[in-house]
């Protein structure tokens, strides 16, 4: 199954209880607005963005005179598109670049790394793997096997030590092998652990300080979390100053519309999409096709 039909597949519960609404009554009326409104809410959208969607789509339909499902679905599209925050630099294209990776435990940051490594090796490009997670010994022999998986060499430290130094050593052998990609897992943590997003706080400071090539705090975040992902990356925006956002598990039964809330309200660009746990389902984010995967674009649907 290619990329694109993972997303698809993946938000196909979205797409599917929205039909209900669309052909339930065929009218559009009161009711078919507010069970728009509802749905978008029940998406994870958030109360906020669906409300704002669902008054702009209604002024849309009525001075447009959008009447049926399909133009009314296509324009919902379109008008969710425009929620997303845009990038104004991609720091896997734009190199050097050092990019580190942050988020709660099981996110997906070890595979996204991998993934990365993998792209950039596919590409030709000078790339390292920092492997910041030293807390877990079984995260750094899972680093290891990305490492391997892609080709792409790990500097890393035994258990134990300051994850910070790790952030040191990788980026001195990036300027003594000219590296131009450095992607650094971190170890996943609960934003509610104040000692612990603490502990994030040095490695970003650290990494930043050191670093002669501009650094990315990137969260990754998984879109099957629900509403829950919002509060998550509020707090780690808070205390980190995130730059963007890595969303993963849209294969899996995510409804998708956190996505949405997410990008939206911190103003954070997402970077990719994880569409999966193999080394090439990572894919770039286009907020046109995510949009018309979540809601369908009147194209049989
Ligand atoms: N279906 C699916 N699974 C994914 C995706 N990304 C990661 N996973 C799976 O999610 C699980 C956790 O992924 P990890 O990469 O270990 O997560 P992590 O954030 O590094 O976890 P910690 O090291 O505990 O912080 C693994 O089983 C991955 O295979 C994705 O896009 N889709």
């Amino acid at each position: 199954m290619g990329l694109r039909d993972r997303l698809r597949k993946g938000l196909s519960r979205s797409r599917e209880t929205l039909s209900e609404i669309f052909y339930m009554g065929g009218e559009v009326d009161e009711d078919f607005w507010e069970d728009l409104e509802d749905h978008l809410v029940m998406d994870d959208m958030g109360a906020e963005v669906a409300m704002r969607v669902t008054d702009d789509l209604r002024e849309q339909a009525a001075r447009e005179g959008l009447r049926t499902a399909r133009q009314l679905r296509a324009a919902l599209a379109e008008r969710i598109s425009h929620e997303f925050a845009i990038a104004d630099r991609d720091p896997f294209e734009d190199l050097p670049s050092c990019v580190l990776f942050v988020g709660i435990n099981g996110a997906g940051k070890t595979t996204t790394v991998g993934k990365l490594a993998g792209v950039a090796r596919g590409e030709g490009r000078s790339c390292l793997i920092g492997g910041a997670d030293t807390f877990r010994a079984a995260a750094i022999e899972q680093l290891e096997v990305w490492g391997q998986r892609s080709g792409v060499e790990v500097v890393t430290r035994e258990r134990g030590a300051d994850p910070a130094s790790v952030c040191y050593d990788v980026l001195e052998r990036a300027e003594r092998d000219s590296a131009d990609l450095v992607l650094i897992d971190t170890a996943g943590r609960l934003h509610t652990s104040p000692e612990l997003m603490r502990e994030l706080q040095k490695v970003v400071r650290v990494t930043r300080k050191r670093a002669t090539m501009p650094v990315s705090v990137v969260l990754v975040i998984d879109a099957t979390t629900g509403q829950n992902g919002l509060a998550q990356a509020t707090e780690f925006n808070e205390a980190l100053d995130l730059d963007g956002l890595i969303v993963t598990k849209l294969d899996g039964t995510a409804k998708g519309g956190i996505a949405v809330a997410i990008s939206h309200t911190l103003g954070l660009p997402i970077y990719r999409i994880g569409v999966g746990e193999g080394i090439d389902d990572l894919q770039s984010f286009d907020a046109a096709e995510f949009s018309r995967a979540l809601v369908g674009d009147g194209e049989g649907e």
